[in-house]
């Protein structure tokens, strides 16, 4: 099938000129094409520019296109999300109230609530029930233009449910439109039942899940939850590097609540992203800008945590590559909204305008080792591509809270129109 997207206000292509996550300057370049058209064949893009200079290039192509009106809108990259918690049993309004009446979130977490809380719900809901609710999930993504999800297990802690989460994302990356890429998180949090003798658990992450991981090819990832009170940075350490001996790339949860050396570990065990990074040190965004880590930052957290914002500006202007997120989990953030994620961080991040569209896009792609398939228009990357009823880029965060995405055409198909989900095939 052939598509002609014409008569757009702006095409935002994000074209790559680097090779690799873009830093400093380089975000702020997002390659507009105005009153542009992007040509797809299948599932792949063939070429985008002025419907003037398709016609001439591709005149085959076009007599059989079938056209896509993008008059009055923009045209972009369907948005990557980087960092989900995806695949979870239950939800947690209660722990919310609790903290709006004073509790913190550690304090919930060490008395068996938190991520202990949803590993029980995730436990008991069978693997039918989990991907029900993750489908409907995805299709709430699609709608708000997200057309690949990145999805971690560790609501499990036991080998028996990681194994089911994975199984979940593994499926839904078989039968439903988004693009679900997993990474195991055996080590999220330590089972209650291992208080004392946490190295044991470390152990067996590393000796006994880890390794079927690899084996059944569940995950392409593998992530630890750094953070005082939960694994140390030695921990850490041990378990990203028996992943990477494993063919598993590491990625990593690094200060996040308090200040723990995460992100300096990031960067000496060769961790494509480090993540969160709220409390992260002077020191550690200097190693990440030299090691070229990529940091995934998480707005959406600090809000809904009421923690302080993680400091984007600072890593840009020291030249580490930024990815944006929304960290989507039933604790921290349960929103699936990354066009209000996007908006967050230029309030609160110092991001302007150019950056999140590349922090969304292009460098999410990177993080996830997607960077030369999807995160920009350009001949012969997949055919990812949504419309938004915007005027300009620049209403996209002006106009806030709302929810902008008109069309999504993923893989060459459309699969939500005027807002509408069309039919999926589950
Ligand atoms: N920080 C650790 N993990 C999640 C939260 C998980 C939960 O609260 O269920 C996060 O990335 O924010
Ligand atoms: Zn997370």
């Amino acid at each position: 099938m052939t598509i002609l997207i014409k008569n757009a206000n702006e095409v935002i292509t994000l074209k790559d000129h680097v090779q690799g996550p873009r830093t400093k300057e380089q975000m702020r370049d997002i390659a507009i094409v105005e009153n542009g058209s992007v040509l797809i064949e299948d599932n792949r893009i063939v070429a985008v520019g002025a419907f003037e200079q398709l016609v001439v290039d591709f005149p085959d192509f076009i007599k059989n296109a079938e056209l896509v009106d993008a008059a009055g809108k923009v045209v972009m990259p369907g948005l990557v999300d980087c960092h989900t918690h995806l695949v979870h049993g239950g939800t947690r309004e209660q722990e919310f109230n609790m903290r709006l009446n004073g509790s913190t979130y550690m304090e919930i977490m060490n008395a068996g609530g938190g991520i202990h809380a949803t590993t029980k719900r995730t436990r008991e809901t069978s693997f039918e029930q989990l991907y029900k609710k993750t489908m409907q999930h995805l299709d709430v993504f699609l709608k708000h233009g997200v057309t690949t999800v990145e999805a971690k297990s560790g609501y499990g802690l036991d080998w028996e449910t990681e194994k089911k989460q994975l199984e979940v994302a593994k499926k839904l990356q078989e039968t439903h439109s988004v693009d679900v890429v997993s990474t195991f998180m055996g080590a999220h949090a330590v089972p209650r039942d291992y208080k004392g003798h946490e190295d044991d658990f470390v152990e067996l992450v590393i000796q006994e899940m880890l390794p079927k991981v690899a084996e059944l090819e569940l995950a392409e990832f593998n992530d630890v939850f750094c953070e005082k009170g939960v694994f140390t940075p030695e921990q850490s350490r041990r378990i990203l590097e028996a992943g990477k001996a494993r063919g598993l790339t590491p990625k990593i949860h690094a200060d996040e609540i308090e200040p723990y050396k995460g992100a300096e570990l990031a960067a000496e065990v060769g961790a494509i992203s480090a993540e969160h990074l709220l409390v992260a040190s002077d020191e550690g965004i200097q190693q990440m800008a030299e090691a070229g880590t990529i940091a995934v930052l998480l707005p959406g957290t600090a809000f809904f945590l009421r923690a302080p914002f993680a400091r984007g500006r600072l890593m840009i202007d020291e030249g580490v590559p930024v990815a944006i997120s929304t960290d989507f989990n039933p604790g921290s953030s349960p929103t699936m909204s990354l066009p209000f994620i996007m908006n967050l961080a230029c309030m609160h991040m110092g991001m302007t305008l150019e950056e999140v569209l590349t922090a969304t896009t292009i460098n999410a792609a990177y993080a996830i080792n997607r960077g030369a398939q999807i995160g920009s228009l350009e001949a012969d990357k997949q055919a990812d591509v949504i419309l938004l009823d915007v005027a300009n880029y620049k209403q996209l965060q002006y106009f806030y809270g709302m929810n902008h995405t008109n069309t999504v055409i993923k893989n060459g198909r459309i699969v939500v129109q005027n807002g509408i989900l069309l039919e999926q095939e589950h």
